[in-house]
C-alpha cells in the first residue's frame, strides 16, 4: 500500500490517491467524514476550521462502498477557497491583481524561508506556505480513515489522545502511565477517546485562553495506542524492515511533531534493566504474552504481540501574532515576521493525525505480509498466522 496527497491549503481541492488497498473492504463517507471532523476540533484552533466542514468524496476505486482493489481516489474540498480564488487560480496567468497578499517576510519555524530558497520562491513565500501548512493532513486523516476500516477487520484498533498542552496535563494523564498491561487495556477498553479528542479539559483550556491573550502559541504531546496486532510484523533482518522506524518516521513526518518515543522512551533511559524489559509468560490460550510494555510494542523492530505505544511531541505553533524577528527577502531590511491567520494551539488535531499516520504504517505492514488482494483471503491468512503463533 502506498499514498500520495496533492494541494495547496486556500486552492480549490485536497486529493489523495491509495493504491494497494484489497478488495471487498467496505468504507463509507461517514467512515472517512468522522475522523475528518475529530481533526477538526479541539480547542485553541484558528477561525479556519469555522470555515471548513472537511467532507469526502470518493472519487475512483470505490464502487457501493466496497473497495475494487484499484487506487481510491479521496477529495475534499477547501471551502476556504472562495476567499482565495484569485490568489490561488490555477489557471489563470499572474496579474497585479491576483498577485496580492504576497509573504515576503519569513515566519521563523515555519518552512517560509528555506522553502522559498530552495525552490527559488523569491517572488512570494505563499508558494511554499500553501503546501507546507498543515492543511494537507486532511487528506493524512481520510487515508488513515481507510486504513483503520482495514485494521478493523483484524481486530486491531488505533487510538490518538492528547498527553499535554504546554504545562498542563490531560486529564487522561494518570491513566496512560501504563504501568502495566492490566492498567493500560482498562485505559484502551474504558475510554471513548473520541470524546477526549474533542474537548480539552479545564486545565488545558485556561492555558490556551493564558496563551492566546499573550499572542503567543503553545505545543505539546500525543500519544497513539494500538491493540490488537499480531506479533511478528516488521523485521531485524535489515534497517529499513524495521517497522519502528517506520512509525518514528511517519510520526516526524508530521507538521510540527519533533520527537517520538516508544513505550517508557525516554524515561527508560534513566532506568535500569530490569526495570524496563518485559518480562515473558506463555499460557495454553493465549500463547505467549508479557507482563508490561515497557518498550511500547516493539522488539528488534518487529511487533511483540502487545500494545504499540508512540508518543510524538509537538512543538508551538510558529505564526506568532506578536511575530519575531525576521528579514524581509526583498530589501533584506530587518522586519516582524508576516502574520498569517493561525492556530494558538494544534494538539488535539495533532493527536488525531498522529493516531492515523501509524494506522496507515500498521496496514502497510500488515498488507506485506499478507494477502493485499482480497480482504477475506487477508483476514483468513492472518487467522491461519495468529493460530501458528498461538502454538509456537
Ligand atoms: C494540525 C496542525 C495545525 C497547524 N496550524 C498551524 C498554524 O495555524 N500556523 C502555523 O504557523 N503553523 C501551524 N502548524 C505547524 C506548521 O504546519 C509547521 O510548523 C510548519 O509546516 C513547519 O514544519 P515543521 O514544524 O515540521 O518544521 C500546524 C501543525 C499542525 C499539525
Ligand atoms: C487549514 C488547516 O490548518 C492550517 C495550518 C496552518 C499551517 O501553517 O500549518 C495554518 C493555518 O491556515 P490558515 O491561515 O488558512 O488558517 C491553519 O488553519 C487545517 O488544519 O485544516
Amino acid at each position: 500500500m502506498r499514498y500520495v496527497t496533492a494541494g495547496e491549503s486556500h486552492g480549490p481541492e485536497e486529493i489523495a490517491v491509495i493504491e494497494g488497498i484489497p478488495a471487498g473492504l467496505t468504507i463509507s463517507q461517514e467512515d472517512v467524514n468522522e475522523q475528518l471532523a475529530r481533526r477538526q476540533r479541539g480547542y485553541g484552533r484558528g477561525d479556519r476550521q469555522k470555515i471548513e466542514t472537511d467532507t469526502v468524496t470518493f472519487l475512483t476505486g470505490i464502487r457501493h462502498q466496497i473497495t475494487l482493489g484499484s487506487p481510491i481516489t479521496l477529495n475534499v474540498h477547501n471551502d476556504d477557497h472562495n476567499n482565495w480564488s484569485k490568489i490561488m487560480a490555477p489557471n489563470e496567468p499572474a496579474t497585479s491583481e491576483n498577485t496580492l497578499r504576497k509573504v515576503m517576510r519569513p515566519r521563523p519555524g515555519h518552512a517560509d524561508l528555506v522553502g522559498g530558497m530552495k525552490y527559488r520562491h523569491h517572488d512570494d513565500l505563499r508558494n511554499v506556505l500553501e503546501r507546507s501548512s498543515a492543511r494537507e493532513t486532511t487528506m493524512r486523516v481520510a487515508v488513515g480513515a481507510v486504513a483503520k476500516k482495514l485494521l478493523a477487520e483484524i481486530g486491531v484498533d488505533v487510538h490518538g489522545f492528547v498527553v499535554n498542552v504546554g504545562p498542563a496535563k490531560s486529564n487522561m494523564n494518570d491513566l496512560i502511565k501504563y504501568k502495566n498491561l492490566q492498567e493500560l487495556r482498562k485505559v484502551t477498553e474504558s475510554f471513548d477517546t473520541r470524546a477526549l479528542n474533542a474537548e480539552a479539559d479545564e486545565a488545558i483550556k485556561e492555558v490556551i485562553d493564558k496563551t492566546k491573550r499573550a499572542a503567543n502559541t503553545v505545543g505539546g504531546q500525543v500519544q497513539v495506542i494500538a491493540t490488537g496486532m499480531p506479533a511478528g510484523l516488521g523485521s531485524y533482518v535489515s534497517a529499513d524492515t524495521k517497522l519502528d522506524a517506520k512509525i518514528a518516521s511517519a510520526i516526524v513526518g508530521i507538521n510540527a511533531f519533533k520527537g517520538v518515543q516508544f513505550g517508557g522512551g525516554f524515561e527508560n533511559s534513566e532506568k535500569y534493566g530490569d526495570q524496563v524489559m518485559d518480562e515473558i509468560f506463555w499460557d495454553e490460550g493465549r500463547g505467549f504474552y508479557r507482563g508490561s510494555d515497557n518498550l511500547g510494542g516493539f522488539e528488534g523492530g518487529m511487533t511483540t504481540g502487545e500494545a504499540i505505544i508512540v508518543r510524538g511531541v509537538v512543538k508551538p505553533i510558529p505564526t506568532l501574532y506578536r511575530p519575531m524577528q525576521s528579514v524581509d527577502i526583498d530589501t533584506h531590511e530587518d522586519h516582524r515576521a508576516s502574520i498569517e491567520r493561525s492556530d494558538t494551539t494544534a494538539v488535539t488535531a495533532a493527536a488525531v493525525i498522529a493516531e492515523a499516520m501509524v494506522a496507515i504504517e500498521l496496514s502497510k505492514a500488515v498488507l506485506d505480509k499478507f494477502d493485499a488482494d482480497n480482504i477475506e483471503r487477508m483476514k483468513e491468512q492472518v487467522a491461519i498466522y495468529r493460530e501458528e503463533l498461538r502454538k509456537f
